[in-house]
């Protein structure tokens, strides 16, 4: 009996100093919920000050962040000291609009984004999509593209105009999806797609991201709905990114409130690097600082030409470059 007793307080004491592992699945400024491996979730807290290189950050640990922690017990309470934070994969930020202009880190450690995509109600153009995977691409995460809604498109135009524009990423190297969110079609592609990943949805407002979650996890349903309802009645000014299990094997990130992906800020000479078809020729370009807008002797304009670069993503390409000129960034992708 004794000894028993001295074996478990031997083991209690392992417990408290046994470093563990865990994903931070939501981050409210003063405490983390913190899941390891197996399932587990506590709560935790930071001790000392984190110092992140390259980045200056209001909130020094986000959702999506592999972190270290020790378990600390009180009064029969465990509590989670972080202590260590591991390299991020990569991570989306926001820029606080006042003058401080210090960034926040919404998410991190994302696998794929799904954006999204519909033809009408609301119509998705090019320029926007292309926008974002610029952003994603500077980001480091894959992004796959989702024309949403194809239950609509029973008009021949209307299909003419996926299939364009299916043609045109699938080209560059993108994944494209089409699916009825509404109607379960093809949600099986989005699940295996997503099985054993981080996923994140985005898209314009109406494009149909809540009805998506809905049909791929039915039981998040009621979480979600409380969130946003929660936000609708204001009580809460602030929302909070938060991951979640489901029941296929897969998590997700949602942000609620955010719509947008975050600022990236480029140089003009560097945003051909987030075009992979671009940046696949521009060696071939004469001048080795050609921006390929006025620059003779250019391969990508002579690839435009040759219809072997869509007309399209260069005139996205062009509108970002005109608009840098204007001091804006490559995050303008917002709804309202
Ligand atoms: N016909 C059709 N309607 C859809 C489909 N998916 C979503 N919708 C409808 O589109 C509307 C908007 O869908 P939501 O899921 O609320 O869109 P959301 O992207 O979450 O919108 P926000 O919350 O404003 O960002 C709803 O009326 C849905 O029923 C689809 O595959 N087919
Ligand atoms: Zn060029």
């Amino acid at each position: 009996m004794y000894e028993s007793a001295n074996l478990l307080l031997f083991l209690r004491i392992i417990l408290i100093f046994a470093a563990m592992i865990g994903t931070v699945y939501k981050s409210t400024g003063s405490w983390y919920l913190v899941k390891t491996e197996e399932g587990k979730a506590y709560e935790c807290r930071i001790k000392g000050k984190f110092r992140l290189k390259g980045i200056k950050s209001t909130n020094p640990i986000a959702v999506g962040d592999k972190v270290n922690f020790t378990l600390e017990t009180d009064n029969n309470t465990e509590t989670g000291i972080i202590d260590k934070i591991f390299d991020r994969k990569n991570y989306i930020i926001r820029k606080s609009v006042n003058l401080s202009k210090q960034t926040h880190i919404i998410a991190s450690n994302i696998d794929q984004v799904f954006l999204l995509i519909t033809i009408d109600n609301p119509p998705t153009f090019p320029n926007f999509i292309d926008r974002f995977l610029v952003t994603a691409e500077a980001y480091s995460i894959p992004c796959v593209l989702t024309f949403n809604k194809i239950d609509t498109y029973t008009e021949i135009e209307r299909r003419a105009e996926v299939m364009y524009l299916k043609d045109i990423y699938e080209k560059i190297g993108y994944e494209c999806i089409e699916i009825s969110a509404k109607e379960n079609k093809n949600i099986e592609a989005i699940k295996q797609r997503m099985k054993g990943t981080v996923s994140m949805f985005a898209g314009h407002s109406g494009v149909g991201k809540s009805t998506l979650v809905n049909a791929i996890a039915p039981e998040l349903n009621l979480k979600t709905k409380e969130i946003s309802d929660q936000h609708k009645q204001g009580q809460h000014t602030t929302t909070f990114a938060e991951m979640f299990d489901l029941e296929f094997g897969a998590k997700i990130i949602d942000t609620p409130g955010i719509k947008g992906f975050g600022i990236v800020d480029m140089e003009k000479e560097e945003l051909d690097n987030y075009f992979p078809e671009f940046l696949a020729l521009k060696n071939n370009c004469k001048f080795n600082n050609c921006i390929h807008i006025e620059e003779p002797y250019c391969a990508i304009k002579d690839a435009v030409d040759d219809g072997e670069i869509a007309w399209s993503r260069y005139k996205s390409y062009v509108q970002i470059i005109e608009n840098e000129e204007n001091n804006y960034r490559v995050d303008e992708f917002k709804d309202d």
